[in-house]
């Protein structure tokens, strides 16, 4: 069995006398684009959060290779999420006074990279998603789609070895929506890097390898890795 680059078993969330998560189990493998659907609240974002280190879980695992990111501390979880995590959410959080690519410079300036390196980086991850002409505009200055392509770009300009993708075409309309997912799709498949993807849409699932069904706080549903289904 191949073994998971992120393994979630057994995650409990409360947020007050809600519980967001009551048990959840789901592994991410090396490489894959795994798409999370299920009803709204079901806990598709919790479960998201709780694998990208963001947020802890009251109850269960995380496992990150040797790691327990249930158990690491805040500042472990937010390095880890520089350097070997990289999140896109529905509206791509991109600094509105910098420009595109200065946004996606920012990882590497931030990591200690020099400028004239990272703006080279930054150059190409914005070709590569296809919005180089946007390079010197300003989040406010670009469509829905392009903002999200160029923060695909600043998650991806690290290289990371996941990233976690919480309705990143959420805010956009079909066709542009098609655009990113093929675009992260094709970008994830050159890089190897695994993409958990939190959807409720059926038509941005279809990108994906696999797909992880949340109901009422539990991984109801979860296909099995293509090397794995007994024929
Ligand atoms: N920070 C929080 N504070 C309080 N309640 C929360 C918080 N985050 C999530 N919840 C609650 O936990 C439940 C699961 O929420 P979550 O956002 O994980 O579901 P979801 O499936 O991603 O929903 P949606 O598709 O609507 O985004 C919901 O009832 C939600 O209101």
């Amino acid at each position: 069995m191949t073994t998971p680059l992120i393994e979630a078993r057994g995650l409990v969330k409360r947020y007050g006398t809600t519980d967001a998560l009551r048990g959840a189990s789901l592994r991410l493998l090396p490489g894959e684009v795994l798409a999370v659907t299920g009803p709204s609240g079901s806990g598709k974002s919790t479960l998201l959060h709780c694998m990208a280190g963001i947020v802890r879980p009251d109850e269960g695992e995380v496992r990150y290779g040797a790691e327990r990111l249930d158990q690491a501390g805040e500042n472990r979880r937010s390095t880890l999420r520089r350097t070997d995590f990289g999140v896109v959410f529905q509206f791509g959080q991109l600094v509105g006074e910098l420009t595109a690519l200065d946004n996606v410079a920012l990882p590497l300036l931030l990591a200690g990279t020099s400028r004239a390196a990272a703006h080279k980086s930054a150059g190409t991850w914005l070709e590569r998603f296809g919005v180089l002409g946007q390079a010197g505009l300003r989040p406010g200055e670009m469509s829905g789609g392009q903002g999200q392509r160029v923060a695909l770009a600043r998650a991806m300009v690290t290289a990371p070895k996941a990233v976690f993708a919480d309705e990143p075409t959420g805010a956009l309309d079909s066709l542009a929506g098609e655009q990113v997912m093929t675009a992260l799709v094709h970008a994830a498949r050159e890089s190897g890097t695994s993409v958990l993807l939190v959807t409720h849409d059926a038509q941005i699932a279809a990108y994906a390898d696999r797909e992880a069904t949340v109901r009422d706080g539990v991984v109801e549903t979860e296909d099995e890795p293509a090397a794995e289904v007994t024929r």
